[in-house]
């Protein structure tokens, strides 16, 4: 998985240091602004949080399901070139996720709550 990350990283940084906004979809996302990648943002979580709701209890094989796993994509894709705009990548996440592996979010939380 995060070797496609990884070349989607490289994918998605060229788009935005070369690309043409009418030839590249993320490039037009650069060109419109922060305010327009947020907007997408906002709109792919919305979607994903009601084809999640749809999915519950349908299998594998059904329409709801595939349309949850489309929808994750969706969002995770506009949240890269969110973080691309500013100036970070998947890398950073992963790292991040990497720091945290092992560590029981109970746990985390109640070390927070004795600061
Ligand atoms: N993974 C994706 C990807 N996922 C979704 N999308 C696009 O995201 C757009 C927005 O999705 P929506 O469901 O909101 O579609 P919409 O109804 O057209 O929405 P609006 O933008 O018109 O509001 C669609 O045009 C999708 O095609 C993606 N566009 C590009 N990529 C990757 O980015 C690479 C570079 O893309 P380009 O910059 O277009 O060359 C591609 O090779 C892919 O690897």
């Amino acid at each position: 998985m995060s070797n496609m990350l990884t070349q989607l990283d490289r994918v998605l940084r060229m788009r935005m240091q070369e690309a043409d906004a009418d030839s590249s979809y993320v490039a037009s996302l650069h060109t419109k602004g922060l305010n327009k990648i947020l907007e997408k943002v906002g709109e792919e979580s919305t979607e994903l949080v009601l084809a999640a709701k749809d999915a519950e209890g349908k299998g594998a094989d059904s329409d709801e399901y595939q349309a949850m796993i489309s929808e994750t994509a969706d969002l995770w894709f506009h949240s890269l070139v969110m973080l691309n705009h500013l100036g970070a990548d998947s890398r950073a996440v992963l790292d991040e996720l990497g720091r945290r592996f092992g560590l029981s979010g109970l746990e985390e939380k109640a070390s927070r709550s004795q600061d």
